[in-house]
């Protein structure tokens, strides 16, 4: 940050509206004014010395032109919403939040084939991208004895690397590659009707990353053809052009949600709380004091079966994404009567998402289990 742009609080601060702990984290600093980030515009920011956002704003020149602000914090893991190279061209500090919901997203990816009613421990998976959520879900994995590749051209050197086509003949097919427009690996639409054709039958492929890494009219189309043969099971998260997302395409996918994979309430605050220790740095703020939130009581979950049934019992009780596909075809079927618009609805499914805590808030009652489930079960993050 530059020295002769340093603020002093209070600050001015203008905030997505669905970022939670705001009082919370940033009540300190100054004055938070609230607004619909996917709206966002250049007058609202003419008196805000920080930015805060979630993915849905477009930070870039036509925002910030001439306005004060001096940093923009992202609570969010991905970046593609953010002009990087402009917000340094003109020494405005910035952060997003690396990692801060990649335990929800793994979460929602076990959950996802719970829901489908596929035993991962007897699949094999291929990963496309290998960061922060895909190496958890890579160490997971492991530990759970469950072979995988990954293809993630910037780890060569990790112990499954392999190549594109190789991690798309596996059975199950996990997409946490970040949206990447240019230089020398691109993900815009790299899996494209070439790619989704090499699908085996029976796989499944969860796509979880951005929308636009799947060429989504490829995949409807490829869907439409697999209706009369076997093909492979679809479960997207993510869609292009969020929020007006394809309804047909929603029609033919197995499992569909808005853009929620990562919305653990534990991964939201965390996010937020990253993007406050973010800012301490780069204005040159004391530490935030971490609050002491106390000894926590788990809530209980219980199953009276055993092996895989139990494990799947005892996800879908604590997060079941049939739940969250039920509401966006619900939605799709209110679009469709000429009601409220996909559009208004999947940010309205967003803003309004139920609190979803991660496995770590629960405890298992279950005597009858084995010690090789507990032990399953452990390695989830489920005790
Ligand atoms: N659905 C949801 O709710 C969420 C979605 N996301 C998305 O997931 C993405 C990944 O998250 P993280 O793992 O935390 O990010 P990360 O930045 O830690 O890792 C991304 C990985 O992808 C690799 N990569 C980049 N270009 C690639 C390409 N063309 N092919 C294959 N691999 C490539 C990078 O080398 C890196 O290892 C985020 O960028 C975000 O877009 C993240 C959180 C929640
Ligand atoms: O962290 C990310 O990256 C995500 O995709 C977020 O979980 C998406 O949430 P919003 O930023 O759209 O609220």
């Amino acid at each position: 940050m530059n020295s002769d742009r340093k603020v002093e609080t209070p600050l001015n601060i203008v905030a997505d509206e669905n970022i939670p702990g705001l009082e919370t984290w940033f009540g300190d600093l100054g004055n938070i004014t609230r607004v619909p980030g996917r709206n966002l515009s250049r007058a609202q920011l003419a008196m805000a010395d920080v930015l805060l956002v979630r993915s849905v704003t477009e930070v870039n020149e036509t925002l910030l032109r001439d306005t004060p602000v001096r940093f923009v914090g992202s609570c969010t893991i991905g970046t593609d919403h953010l002009d990087i190279p402009w917000l340094e061209s003109q020494g405005i500090a910035w952060s997003a939040a690396p990692g801060c919901n990649a335990n929800s997203v793994v979460e929602y990816v076990f959950c996802t084939l719970a829901a489908l009613d596929i035993d991962w421990r007897t699949r094999s998976f291929g990963i496309v991208g290998c960061g922060n959520v895909g190496g958890l879900l890579q160490r997971r994995l492991h530990a759970l004895d469950i072979p995988c590749k990954i293809y993630d051209p910037w780890l060569a050197d990790n112990p499954d690397s392999s190549d594109l086509p190789s991690v798309l003949q596996q059975d199950v097919i996990c997409l946490h590659v970040p949206l990447v427009k240019d230089g020398p690996h691109p993900s815009h639409h790299m899996i494209d009707a070439v790619a989704l054709a090499t699908i085996k039958p029976g796989a499944v492929l969860i796509s979880a990353g951005r929308g636009a890494v799947i060429d989504n009219g490829a995949l409807l189309q490829c869907l439409e053809c697999l209706e009369q043969t076997p093909g492979f099971t679809a479960a997207l998260d993510v869609w292009e052009n969020e929020p007006d997302i394809r309804t047909d395409l929603l029609a033919k996918v197995d499992l569909g949600s808005p853009h929620i994979a990562g919305y653990s309430h534990d991964g939201k605050l965390a996010g937020t709380r990253m993007i406050r220790d973010a800012l301490n740095r780069a204005l040159e703020l004391p530490e935030t004091e971490q609050q002491d939130s106390g000894a926590e009581v788990k809530q209980r979950v219980a199953t009276e079966q055993s092996g895989f049934v139990a494990i799947r019992e005892l996800l879908l009780k604590i997060y079941d994404p049939r739940e969250d596909d039920r509401r966006l075809r619900d939605a799709a079927m209110v679009a469709a009567a000429g009601g409220e618009t996909m559009a208004k609805s999947f940010d309205t499914l967003r803003k309004h998402y139920p609190q979803r805590l991660e496995f770590s808030h629960y405890q298992v009652q279950a005597p009858q289990l084995d010690e090789a489930t507990l032990h399953q079960l452990a390695i989830l993050g489920l005790n």
